[in-house]
This record gives structure tokens, sequence and C-alpha cells, in this order.
């Protein structure tokens, strides 16, 4: 059985919503998900489908007065939705590390790299001055950065965009979290620095058993490294699974679209790749009733599709929304026999 303390995250019926000209809007509708310990959850999805309003509903950074966060974000027995900001403020950085997209933008251009590290431990820590910096100097050994010493005393402009991340990351994990969100943490680096990072965050992961929210548009990060792989569109999570689940045996529409839009083989410039039409609808203009996705798949009937779509369990731990699935098809295939069960698609 699982232990209760492998359950680092549970996350029950969150809905953020944004005001817009008066009213809000949800761009989180009723999100379920759980984080284990020794797990990296990806949440997956276009731009705009609401992955970067989960990672701040988690952490509590969002515009108070615009911002309208419900349901439960259970951190152990804490519930982070309308947590004070003091109590807050002392969980972020400590329990709980983020790295997010730009590295640049996470950095006080006018302040030693060193210090910043540093800071964190000052904050949530007790360590004196000389213990902070031989913490921050084992830290930038362990995320891989040459040359520690040297490197604590650099600004970052003068550092590469992978040693900014770096950085980053040792802030994130400098006070040791169980739970790291990483928003989209390799979309600024070159190809070759993105594996080295994504390596790291695993590796990462391992060493101090915590739990990782990585957060991405790439199913190529998905694959490299997620153990559980939530898809979301249009501000609902759409399919949930294990990774090899997601990519074997993909059933939402919205999952089997966007891993056929995604390159198989690499450097195979001969691949046809799907392009999905149309995009993901604004919050203003979100779909009240049926899939939210039907609009792109306009060949399959709207009887396919649920009223008010619910979440299935298709078979254990793998989540689907909607039973349209059952009837969808690629447009340039034939419409299969409608399937019953997972075994028979
Ligand atoms: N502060 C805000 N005020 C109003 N609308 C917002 C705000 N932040 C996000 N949105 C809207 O909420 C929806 C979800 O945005 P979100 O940034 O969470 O998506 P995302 O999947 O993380 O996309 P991206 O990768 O582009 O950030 C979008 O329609 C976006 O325009």
């Amino acid at each position: 059985m699982e232990k209760q303390s492998d359950l680092l995250l549970d996350i029950q019926h969150l809905h953020t919503a944004y005001r817009l000209q008066g009213k809000f809007y949800d761009a989180a509708d009723d999100v379920n998900l759980t984080l284990k310990r020794d797990e990296i959850l990806a949440i997956v999805g276009e731009s705009g489908c609401g992955k970067s309003t989960i990672a701040s509903s988690i952490i509590g950074l969002y515009d108070h007065q615009n911002t309208k966060v419900t349901g439960d974000i259970l951190y152990n027995e804490l519930n982070l939705v309308g947590l004070n900001e003091s109590l807050f403020n002392k969980i972020r950085g400590d329990k709980i590390g983020m790295i997010f997209q730009d590295p640049l933008a996470s950095l006080n251009p006018l302040m030693r790299v060193g210090d910043q590290v540093a800071e964190t431990l000052y904050y949530h820590t007790d360590m004196d001055e000389k213990a902070r910096k031989a913490r921050v100097i084992e830290l930038f050994n362990q995320v891989g950065m040459p040359n520690p010493e040297e490197m604590y005393m650099m600004y970052p402009h003068e550092l590469s965009g992978g040693l900014r991340q770096r950085v980053v990351i040792a802030m994130a994990i400098a006070c040791k979290p169980e739970i790291i969100i990483a928003d989209e943490p390799t979309t600024a680096l070159d190809v070759t620095i993105q594996a080295q990072i994504l390596d790291l965050l695993q590796d990462i992961q391992k060493q101090s058993h915590s739990g990782i929210v990585l957060i991405t548009h790439d199913l190529g990060v998905v694959a490299e490294t997620a153990d559980e792989v939530a898809v979301m569109y249009a501000g609902q999570i759409v399919e949930k699974s294990d990774v090899k689940t997601i990519f074997e045996h993909p059933l939402h529409p919205y999952t089997r679209s966007l891993l056929n839009s995604m390159p198989q083989n690499e450097g195979d410039s001969d691949e046809e790749l799907l392009v999905i039409h149309g995009t993901v609808p604004s919050l203003k203009n979100m779909p009240r009733t049926g899939d939210r996705f039907a609009a792109r798949i306009p060949w399959i009937p709207a009887s396919a599709h649920e009223e008010n779509p619910q979440v299935h369990e298709v078979e254990p731990g793998h989540w689907v929304r909607c039973t349209c699935w059952k009837s969808f098809h690629f447009e340039d295939q034939p419409a299969p026999q409608e399937v019953n069960s997972v075994s028979g698609e």
C-alpha cells in the first residue's frame, strides 16, 4: 500500500479564474492531480492551455486582486489555496522550489550569482555566512558548474544560458525541497543544453527523492523525463496516465493529435506531420458545453461528444475526458467501429 507520506501534492477541484473586464473566467477548470515522492509529473499541452496557471496556483504567485483560486491544493495536511502570504513565503523556496523558463528573468542582474543562491539559504536556514558559501559551492558542484568558486563571483550576464539555468536550479534545490515546480525549464535553451538540463533534473529527483511538476509543451521532453503525464487542453485535463500508456495507447483525440504532430524520427525531413488546425480558445470564447477540442476535429459528429464531458477511468490509472475517443479517427482515415475497451482499440 502507498504510504501516506508518498503523496506530496493532492490537487482537488482546482479552479483558477482571471478577471477580464470585470468578469472572472476559468483558466484552470476543475483540475484534479496528484504528485508523489520520486515522481516526475509532466503537464503538457499547447500554449494557452493553462499549464502555467496551475504552476502559479500551486506556488501562490498571482495577482490576488484579479485572480480567484478555489478548490484544494493539499501539501501534506496544509491547504495552499488561501494560505496567508507569510506562511507561503516560508514554504516557497524551502519546501517548494521553482524553476522558470527564462533564467535571466529569475536572476537579479546586479548581484553575483553565488550571493543570490546564498540569499535563499539566508532566508530559510540558520547557516552562518561561511556555511552558506560552502553550501553554494557544493550546490554549484552538484548542478555541474565548472570552477564553482569562480562561478560564485560571476554576474548573470557573464554566464551562458545553460549555466544561468544551472544557477536557478541550484537556487531551487538549495533547501532540499520536497517539491520542485519546473515551468518550461529548457524552452529557452539550445537543444544540446536542453538534454543536459533534463538529465540534471532527473538526477536531482533521484538523489533527493523529491517530486517534480514539469510543465512543457514538448512531448519529446515528456518522453525523456516524465513518469506520469497530464495532458491539458483549454483549461481542463483531458487525459492522464503513466508515460508509457500515454505514448503507446493514447485515447483522447487531443493527445493523439499532439502525438501525431510530433516528429518521430530525428532528421527525417520527408516525414509528414499532422498539423492541428485552429487554436486553443481564449478564456472568453471557451465552449460551455461539449468537448472543448471538438471544434478542431469537425469531421467527428457532435453526437460523439458528451454534452458535459466527464472524466472516465478506462483502465486502472488511465483517465480520459469524454467518450468521443471511442469514435475518433484522423480525418484521412476511415471511422473505426466504436470501441468499448482500451484493449479492443
Ligand atoms: N494574468 C492573466 N490574466 C488574464 N488571463 C490570463 C492571465 N494569465 C494567463 N491568462 C490566460 O489564461 C489562459 C491560460 O494561460 P497559461 O499561461 O496558464 O497557459 P500555458 O499553457 O501555460 O501557456 P504558455 O505556455 O503560453 O504560458 C490563456 O488564455 C491566457 O491568455
